[in-house]
């Protein structure tokens, strides 16, 4: 089962539930997955029909979202299609009948309408499973009650011994039911799995609509969108998507519309180029809903207030569902809780008009809140949480600021009781603030003690300490209809009798934003909430360099995508670029080890042209790296005999600006790299003293390059004070550079993973293994070797020099059953060149073995100048000889 977890999908291990629910589905028992979203359900039906070879069928609310899992599926190496409108090929009918799919997704409609000629041909060859996603859709308790999914039963008489599979993120116990009987489930094997988004921040603030407010948030975001994360912006009103989508584009941020007033040929458009990152930020109604499989969006902001806790919680989970830390921040003003009427449009029953004021009141709740938000979310889908500060959410990560707020709330409670009745909030507040409308002359609240003393505070503000007198049980909130009112609560009673006008008992509440901002208290968590992602690369443990590396992966992986015409998620996961960047591995077999990393991944068959690395050096050579010539043009097979030949033939052609009549004017086994390199040379300036004579081995090359240190016709690179490296200057004890002359000369020193990275750690400009070996002389050679091999990231440079030294990276790779050390090579690569090697390994080339060895060998052609400036891109020590 891993084995065919990491094949396709590049993952080493199932997340909770998963393997449960396929070991049960492989016993051919009904299932129902109920799951938050972003948990990984799909995985649950995918992984079944890769083990026993037969179809699943998958039943999907919509086209959009079929096309989006079968484009993932297809790059995965995994045979999906899609029965249903939008499918132009023909041949997908009977290659699905004839079970030639993994996996075949169709719309409820479709199943329903298929003969059941179609059913019994597939079943011939094996169903293994028929899953329906979004199962909740088949309840009318459910929030996105279809009548499609209802007839879904009609498919049980048919497929009789094939089990059903219910999948859902959101699934009260009455809507679990629902989908068990109305899926004629048989004793299902039900999964119910955490609703708590750890990498989820949520934030709330309040607003007041205006062009400041959109001035900012419109700044936000474009702050966030150039960062390169995915954003969707939920508005409750087309007209304000409209605004938000104007302001965005107006900035030149790459923006989105979808609203259900649009074509649907324009919404599947906005959604495609959505998904496909050519739009950083989608403004949408919450018809941009379901579907969107987009597992990178890294913010979704609400601007204004949903209807219920379950839509904000489906809303706001599109985003971050591959696990990355994400940002949901929701705008709310008042008269987002005093839209009860326009939701409840054509409802009948007051037991329904209810349902929404009740839903609205929890989301105001939720709105207001000064705990933690996560808690009071968990709570409400029913799943407890002991802690009380998630660490993830404003309330747990601002503080805020705290006030004693008892004559307030003294005198906002004592109005309540003197006005008798029932009233909602207003009226108690206009009395305070010494409103005189009619309402209130026309039963005498201006003859109130009360009246007017409380005209200091906005109306908001009374409110908004209201609600936390209501989340703390001072005071307490009925419904009737569609009618709220207010009284005091048991609590309430109980602080007012211990209160008089001139003595109240300290009640010490934290403002809420509202409050703050009603008193132009501007604190961290005022105006905008920040848009930022809270766990950045850098608190994650990126370099600089690596968080640079990251990026870059990131747009090839974008150009990778636009090739070949799918969305950059679909090629592979944020994580797992992260994983790349960090790690960046040395083989082949590591980099398939990366979670994330499958049979598709590109350049799993790997590939450096030793044409290629040449011409990396060559373009090295010009951006003004230093580079060791001497090496270089032995290991190229560039003789002083066939530099002077090439000279010749440039003379005599006159020009350096064409390479071919040149290359014409020599002997065939004179190759362009060679005439490049000579051509290269010269323009940095090189002699010819510098290129070995054709009788010259490799061991007195070292000599050569010695010499040519102590002649006068010295090379640039040595006028810049830049020491070649040597595979003898690794192992000459002479020419070790000592870190501590004075050091450990008595201690004997043993070596583990920690104190290694541990001394690195002190040494920034890096050291070599000979270095590692006298420092840790407690510990025998092979002993070091294999911790460090061990600790490959964090001591790359290591593993390249180790290349350096005679078969020592070899060894080290042996050890790791990896003969030819090319991972070395791809290591030392990248700390030479930083991301060029990477991007070429990992992303795109095609190449052999006896390449990568030749990468070996011209890496090291590169001086330490060169490699010290390239490695800070990817390692945090460098080498040093
Ligand atoms: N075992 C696993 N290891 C690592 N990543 C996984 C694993 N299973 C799933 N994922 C990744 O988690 C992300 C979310 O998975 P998936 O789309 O299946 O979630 P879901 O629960 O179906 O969400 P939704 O309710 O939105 O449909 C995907 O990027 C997926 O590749």
């Amino acid at each position: 089962m891993i084995s065919t977890l990491k094949k396709f999908f590049g993952y080493s291990g199932f997340r909770p539930y998963q393997k449960e629910v396929i070991e049960k589905i492989l016993e051919r028992r009904d299932c129902l997955v109920v799951m938050a979203t972003g948990s990984g359900k799909s995985l649950c039906y995918q992984v079944p029909p890769l083990l026993v070879g037969k179809t699943a069928i998958v039943i999907s609310p919509l086209v959009s979202l079929m096309q989006d899992q079968v484009m993932a599926l297809k790059q995965r190496g995994i045979k999906a299609e899609y029965l249903g409108t939008g499918q132009s090929d023909h041949s997908v009918h009977n290659l699905a009948q004839s079970g030639h799919f993994h996996l075949l997704f169709m719309t409820p409609e479709k199943a329903c309408l298929l003969p059941v000629s179609f059913w019994s041909k597939l079943l011939e060859v094996g169903i293994c499973l028929l899953a329906v996603d979004e199962a909740h859709c088949i309840s009318e308790w459910g929030h996105d009650f279809r009548v499609e999914y209802k007839q879904l039963d009609k498919l049980r008489n048919i497929l009789l011994d094939v089990p059903f599979v219910g999948l859902t993120a959101t699934a009260t116990e009455k809507v679990r039911i629902d989908i068990i009987n109305s899926l004629r489930m048989n004793d299902p094997y039900v999964a119910i799995g955490s609703f708590d988004r750890k990498n989820l921040f949520y934030g709330v603030k309040h607003f007041n609509r205006g062009t400041l407010f959109m001035d900012k948030l419109v700044q936000e975001i474009s702050k966030f969108a150039g960062n390169g994360g995915s954003t969707i912006v939920y508005c409750t009103t087309i007209k304000d998507v409209e605004q938000i989508f104007k302001s965005l584009q107006e900035i030149g941020i790459k923006t989105g519309i979808y609203h259900g007033k649009m074509s649907s040929k324009a919404r599947e458009e906005s959604h495609r180029s959505f998904i496909r990152d050519e739009l950083h930020v989608m403004v949408a109604t919450i018809a941009f809903g379901m579907g969107i499989d987009k597992p990178d969006i890294r913010q979704v902001i609400h601007y204004g207030c949903p209807k219920s806790l379950e839509s904000y919680y489906q809303e706001s989970g599109r985003c971050g569902r591959d696990g990355i830390a994400s940002v949901c921040w929701l705008y709310y003003t008042g008269s987002d809780f005093t839209k009860a009427d326009f939701y409840c449009g054509e409802l009948k029953t007051e037991n329904q008009r209810k349902a929404v004021v009740e839903s609205l009141m929890i989301a105001q709740k939720y709105c207001i809140l000064a705990t933690c938000r996560r808690k009071f979310l968990l709570d409400y889908f029913g799943e407890h949480v002991s802690a009380d500060n998630c660490g993830n959410c404003d309330n747990c990560r601002f503080s805020k600021k705290e006030r004693d707020l008892s004559r307030e709330a003294f005198l906002l409670m004592a109005c309540i009781q003197s006005c008798r009745g029932k009233w909602g909030l207003n009226m108690p507040i206009d009395v305070l603030r010494g409103s005189r409308a009619k309402k209130i002359l026309d039963v005498h609240f201006d003859k109130l003690p009360l009246h007017g003393l409380g005209k200091s505070y906005s109306s908001n503000w009374w409110k908004s300490l209201a609600y936390q007198l209501i989340s703390h049980g001072f005071l307490v909130e009925t419904i009737e209809d569609v009618y709220k009112f207010v009284s005091v609560g048991e609590k309430g009673v109980q602080f007012l009798s211990s209160a008089r006008p001139d003595y109240q008992p300290r009640l010490v509440l934290p403002l809420t934003s509202e409050m703050a901002d009603d008193e132009e208290y501007q604190s961290a968590t005022s105006g905008v909430g920040e848009f930022k992602n809270f766990v950045t690369l850098e608190s994650e443990g990126f370099s600089e360099a690596e968080v640079q590396l990251y990026h870059m992966l990131l747009e090839e992986r974008m150009k990778l995508a636009r090739i070949i015409g799918t969305a950059p998620y679909a090629i592979c996961g944020d994580q797992t670029i992260k994983k790349i960047a960090l790690t960046r591995p040395s083989t082949k077999a590591r980099l398939a080890n990366i979670d994330g990393v499958n049979q598709n991944f590109p350049g799993r068959s790997a590939p450096i042209k030793e044409q290629t690395v040449c011409e990396y050096l060559l373009d090295a050579a010009q951006d003004g790296f230093e580079i060791d010539w001497i090496r270089f043009c032995h290991e190229i097979g560039l003789t002083r005999e066939i530099f002077v030949d090439i000279q010749a033939a440039i003379n005599k052609v006159g020009s350096r600006d064409k390479l071919k009549p040149i290359k014409n004017e020599l002997p065939e086994n004179i190759s362009y790299t060679h005439i490049k390199t000579c051509l290269q040379m010269h323009s940095c300036g090189m002699s010819l003293e510098v290129v070995p004579p054709s009788h010259l081995s490799m061991s007195k090359v070292g000599e050569l390059q010695n010499q040519v240190s102590d002649n006068s016709t010295v090379t640039r690179t040595q006028e810049r004070e830049v020491h070649p490296i040597h595979d003898e200057d690794l192992y000459s004890p002479d020419k070790r550079q000592k870190i501590n002359e004075n050091e450990g000369s008595s201690t004997v020193l043993e070596a583990t993973e920690n104190s290694i990275l541990n001394w690195l750690k002190t040494y920034e400009e890096g050291v070599s293994l000979s270095d590692i070996l006298e420092h840790f002389n407690g510990s025998k050679r092979e002993s070091v070797i294999d911790l460090l091999s061990t600790l490959e990231a964090g001591v790359l440079a290591f593993l390249g020099a180790s290349l350096l030294g005679a078969g020592v990276g070899g060894g080290a790779d042996k050890r790791r059953g990896s003969s030819d050390g090319s991972g070395c090579a791809i290591s030392f690569a990248i700390w030479c060149f930083g991301n060029k090697f990477q991007l070429y390994g990992f992303l795109g080339g095609k190449s052999s073995r006896n390449d990568i060895n030749a990468a070996v060998a011209f890496n090291s052609c590169v001086t330490l100048k060169h490699a010290k400036s390239s490695a800070s891109l990817v390692s945090p020590f460098s080498l040093s000889l």
